[in-house]
């Protein structure tokens, strides 16, 4: 059982949309391929993986240290003890051979892209759902039958005004979503507030609606939006500073009573520690958002949820950043509180199985081997494009 090659490409997810810190008009994603020689239903196991948005393409990375890595490596480096299938643990240590710890800059991007098909390789060579197989190693088997999912959208756009942005919302609902989530701090302060008070006229009440600033406010602006906000009872405010100041998101928790979320930022279990250590979140309350596609992967997702366990976290508080099929496996195996969404923005990357709709704001995962990207004809159709 082998490693026989190892495809990745650049393909443009790029749009007109903008948050309040960056515009999408270039965003790049990288997509793997690892090709096996094991076959399963007649096929040659493939086993995709990709980056999410938000961080562009680390093609150099992965075609001048990881892939080679992968494919310089022993056998006994990257097959289990009992040699019956790839092992995840072990092809990370393979990866990270000569890496030195902090400063996880973009390298995090490219281990996670890997570390995605290497999930997917292992669970179709398993011939299991991802959910399932993790289920069954992490969580005596148990499984989530369905997964809470809210749609991320609400980005401005040139030309977008207050209709426009309703009739966004009202769409999320139309296709099953109960909770909605927008842009904020890319305007005014009142400007943002007519746009969220014309949303709040969409969604049934401010639980049903998020507002992410991206990291863009100081801590003076964070709480002078913190005290307008405050009435709305919304969903979450999300990543309301930058990242990694701790500080001052655990300054803010004492001026904002409501749900906070943040974390899509955080690249690896230190970093995510520090931000349970220092950031002052509140684990009866508020929600972290790592996004095991920009952070290492499921790897080292696994080492944050012993850790956050540690703190008193349930990983119920966890709703990843991304809106991937990746963390929506994990979110259903290992119990997480659901995944974002973001229908018909990052295409083909966004959403989920084409036979399973979005029902009162929770989605279903299919029964097939992997992590089930095939069940998604455009996604499929670009993944296919790069290896079979
Ligand atoms: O606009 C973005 O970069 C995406 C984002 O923050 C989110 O999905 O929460
Ligand atoms: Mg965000």
């Amino acid at each position: 059982m082998k490693i026989i090659d190892i495809k990745v490409a650049t393909v443009p997810i790029k749009s007109k949309i903008s948050n309040a810190y960056i515009d999408f008009s270039k965003m790049t994603a990288a997509v793997v391929a690892i090709v096996t020689d094991v076959i399963r239903d007649g096929k040659r196991v493939v086993g995709y993986g990709f980056n999410s948005n938000g961080r562009y393409a680390p093609t150099g990375l992965l075609q001048e240290r990881f892939i080679p890595r992968l494919l310089e490596a022993e056998s006994t480096d990257v097959l289990n003890d009992a040699e019956t299938n790839f092992d995840p643990h072990k092809i990370w240590n393979v990866l990270m051979t000569g890496e030195k710890p902090g400063g996880h800059g973009e390298r995090s991007v490219a281990v996670g892209t890997l570390d995605m098909a290497v999930w997917d390789a292992v669970s179709k060579v398993e011939e299991q759902p991802l959910y399932q197989l993790l289920a069954d190693r992490y969580r005596g088997g148990e499984v989530d039958e369905k997964v809470f999912v809210y749609a991320a959208g609400g980005y401005y756009q040139p030309g977008k005004g207050l209709e426009e942005l309703k009739n966004e919302m009202k769409n999320y609902l139309n296709l099953g979503y109960s909770v909605v989530k927008m842009k904020i701090g890319g305007t005014s302060l009142e400007d943002d507030l007519h746009r969220i008070e014309s949303v709040l006229e969409v969604v049934k009440d401010g639980s049903c609606l998020a507002v992410d600033v991206n990291g863009r406010f100081d801590l003076d602006t964070a709480i002078k939006y913190a005290e307008r906000l405050e009435p709305y009872q919304l969903f979450w405010y999300e990543e309301v500073g930058d990242p990694l100041d701790y500080a001052l998101q655990a300054e803010l928790s004492k001026h904002y009573k409501h749900s906070m979320a943040t974390g899509e930022n955080l690249f690896s279990m230190q970093d995510a520690r520090n931000l349970i250590r220092y950031g002052g979140m509140r684990p009866d309350r508020d929600y972290l958002q790592f996004d095991c596609a920009l952070s290492y992967g499921l790897v080292e997702y696994l080492r944050i949820i012993d850790m956050l366990k540690e703190h008193g976290w349930s990983p119920r508080r966890c709703i990843p950043h991304g809106g991937h099929q990746m963390s929506l496996n994990i979110a259903a195996g290992l119990g997480l509180g659901g995944n974002e969404s973001y229908p018909g923005v990052f295409e083909p990357f966004g959403g989920f199985a084409d036979h399973l709709p979005v029902e009162n704001g929770y989605v279903r995962l299919p029964e097939v081997p992997g992590i089930g990207f095939e069940t998604k004809s455009e996604l499929r159709n670009l993944l296919h494009s790069i290896a079979v």
